[in-house]
């Protein structure tokens, strides 16, 4: 026998590998004890939300005082209680912003407000001065300590750097100590930027030099974020370093090691995760992962997946399209229908055997929940190709199963009952999905619930359709009525029948209702054979409605009928119609 295998005919690419070095060997680091691979999360960090200044700083637009306003309410809305609300020196929009938020008392009374600046005296002074009258805040000082910036930006060696840092910090702390009064809780922050580049002896001598400086104890902390601020190397590497600085660094239990993940090579989620396992107190990162380039971290993404383990995020996802709305509204973009979490198809299945899936877990779920009682939390969350409940950020479950030409029964049989609340036999699921897909192969696009409704009315419940009946339907029931009461065993029926133009009444008995039409139907040469049967009803109370479906024989074609009706007998009778009907409309197109 040959077996064919799969071997890879991949080639050297004309891709200029030489032109890049791999980042270890620049920036080699030795942990061979590494304790981060096998801890857990099991609490949210801090978080601090950084949207309306590195989100806000790569905007093409950059926001208005009433969007900045608007997307200041949202964090405080979520829940969020460490915000940088802008780079105070930079501009008198931020500048002003900061006073407006202050004078405006919109910052409670547990937020934290943090501004940045760089260490500049002119700037320093400006972004303190912008933080006066605030009950708690944050000065965030950063300079950028990396070799290519310390030689190309700087033109500045080690010491140079380190002086820079330090005579940010002292000048930070003469000047609050001057200009805030004794009501602002002042903090204070310090980054080396693009840490993820620095020598981590140089890293760990600079932040220091700042602690120093600042003097962490009980009750004065120091916030160190140590930034990624171009994500360059795989989300272990940065776990390495962030334990390597959080097991050398002094003083530790006064520092809040935050971490400040970009998202370049598109791992900026695990790079925090990493992180915090490594050692990390807090991380830095946006909504739906605005900010510079590719973006920062996607708080969103981090609490959810937080949420997905069982720990609470701390922050408030239930309406995320509610979020979603506003973040576009203030950044003017938009978020990627597949962005995780928050995305228009994210809880979307097209493909078949994942409508299946979903349709089965759904149903088990359900069955399970009603077991417990209703009590939605008794029952871990464990449906297939859903990683969480949509429910969970106000998603409702209509637009998990969207059906197209990848679709198969799965699909359609669950829009059908989770949109019209009818539970089609196996066999009819098949049947109805293949002439959907007929539909949506020439119609080349999706199926909406209420486009899939009028081709199973169409197919199935012609006599319901707005125009009566159609050009194929060639029986309607006008009316039965059961002349002898009908014992379980047999039944008499008259039969009203619109057959064509004629109208017939015909009188049958048999088995039971059923075999009692059916034999009415035989009066006038139409042979049907019940092969199988299925109903329920479909709501409870006076006006309760019931749906049939009958799969059937008609002169040799075996197809299924589907009736709807107040009554189950009479809805029974409209299946066997249906099924007539098609039998006859497809015999007369042969
Ligand atoms: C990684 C980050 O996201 S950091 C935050 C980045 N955000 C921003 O820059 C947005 C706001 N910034 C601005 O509006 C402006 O840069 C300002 C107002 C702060 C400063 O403007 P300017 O004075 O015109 O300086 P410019 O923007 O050109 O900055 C470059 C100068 O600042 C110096 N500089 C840059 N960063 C720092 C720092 N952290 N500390 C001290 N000096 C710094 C550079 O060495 C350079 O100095 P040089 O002119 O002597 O070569
Ligand atoms: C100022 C720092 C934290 C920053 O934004 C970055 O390094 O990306």
């Amino acid at each position: 026998m040959k077996t064919v295998g799969t071997k890879s005919q991949q080639q050297a690419s004309p891709m200029p590998t030489a032109k890049y070095r791999p980042f270890l060997d620049v920036n080699p680091i030795e942990l061979p004890d590494r304790t981060w691979p096998t801890m857990r999360i099991t609490k949210a960090p801090r978080w601090l939300s950084t949207d309306l200044r590195d989100g806000n700083q790569a905007l093409i637009e950059p926001m208005d005082p009433a969007r900045k306003r608007q997307m200041f309410d949202l964090l405080i809305e979520l829940g969020y209680k460490e915000i940088e609300v802008g780079f105070p020196a930079a501009s008198a929009t931020d500048y002003d912003f900061v006073r407006h938020l202050i004078e405006d008392n919109a910052i409670p009374d547990d937020v934290t407000i943090s501004a940045l600046t760089q260490s500049r005296e002119d700037l320093i002074h400006r972004t303190i001065d912008s933080l006066q009258g605030a009950k708690n805040a944050t000065v965030h000082l950063y300079n950028a300590t990396a070799p290519t910036f310390r030689d190309i930006v700087f033109r500045a060696d080690r010491d140079a750097t380190r002086e820079l840092a330090v005579s940010g910090t002292r000048e930070v702390l003469a000047y609050a100590e001057k200009v805030l009064d004794d009501d602002t809780i002042f903090g204070y922050q310090y980054s080396p930027e693009i840490f993820v580049d620095t020598e981590l002896d140089f890293a760990l001598e600079v932040c220091e030099a700042v602690m120093d400086v600042w003097q962490p104890d009980a009750g004065r902390e120091i916030i160190i974020n140590l930034p990624a601020t171009v994500e360059r190397t795989t989300p272990n590497v940065y776990a390495d370093q962030i334990e390597w600085m959080s097991r050398n660094l002094s003083r530790r239990e006064f520092v809040c090691l935050s971490v400040h993940p970009h998202n370049d090579r598109g791992t900026a989620v695990a790079s925090a995760e990493l992180a915090v396992m490594a050692g990390a107190d807090r991380i830095e990162g946006c909504l739906f992962g605005q900010g510079e380039r590719t973006g920062n971290v996607d708080l969103l993404t981090l609490g959810m997946n937080l949420l997905s383990q069982g720990v609470d995020p701390e922050i408030d996802f239930s309406h995320v399209d509610h979020i979603r709305r506003v973040v576009e509204q203030c950044t003017r973009m938009d978020v990627h229908p597949r962005h995780p979490y928050g995305g228009d198809l994210v809880y979307t299945a097209f493909s078949g055997s994942h409508q299946d899936a979903i349709g089965k877990g759904m149903a088990r779920r359900e069955r399970d929940v009603a077991a417990a009682s209703g009590d939605e939390t008794a029952v871990p969350w464990d449906v297939p190709y859903l990683p969480v409940d949509p429910h969970d950020l106000g998603r409702t479950y209509e637009a998990i199963v969207r059906v197209n030409s990848q679709s198969g029964k799965g699909g359609v049989a669950y829009l059908m009952s989770s949109t019209r609340h009818l539970e089609l036999p196996r066999r009819l699921q098949i049947e109805l999905s293949q002439i959907v897909q007929r539909h949506s192969e020439a119609g080349g696009g999706e199926i909406t619930a209420e486009s899939l409704w009028q081709i199973f009315a169409d197919e199935y419940l012609p006599a319901a359709t707005a125009k009566g009946l159609k050009p194929w339907g060639r029986f309607a029931l006008r009316g039965t009525t059961v002349t002898t009461a009908d014992d379980g065993e047999h039944a008499t029926l008259t039969v009203n029948l619109k057959d064509g133009r004629a109208d017939r009444v015909l009188a049958a008995t048999g088995n039971g209702p059923i075999d009692a039409f059916v034999g009415a139907l035989s009066q006038i040469g139409i042979e049907v054979h019940v092969l199988d049967f299925a109903e329920h009803a479909l709501s409870t109370g006076g006006d309760a409605t019931a749906a049939a479906y009958i799969e059937a024989e008609v002169d040799g074609q075996v197809l299924w009928g589907v009736g709807i009706d107040p009554s189950i007998t009479t809805a029974s009778f409209k299946a066997i119609i249906s099924a007539v009907n098609r039998a006859v409309r497809d015999a007369s197109l042969h």
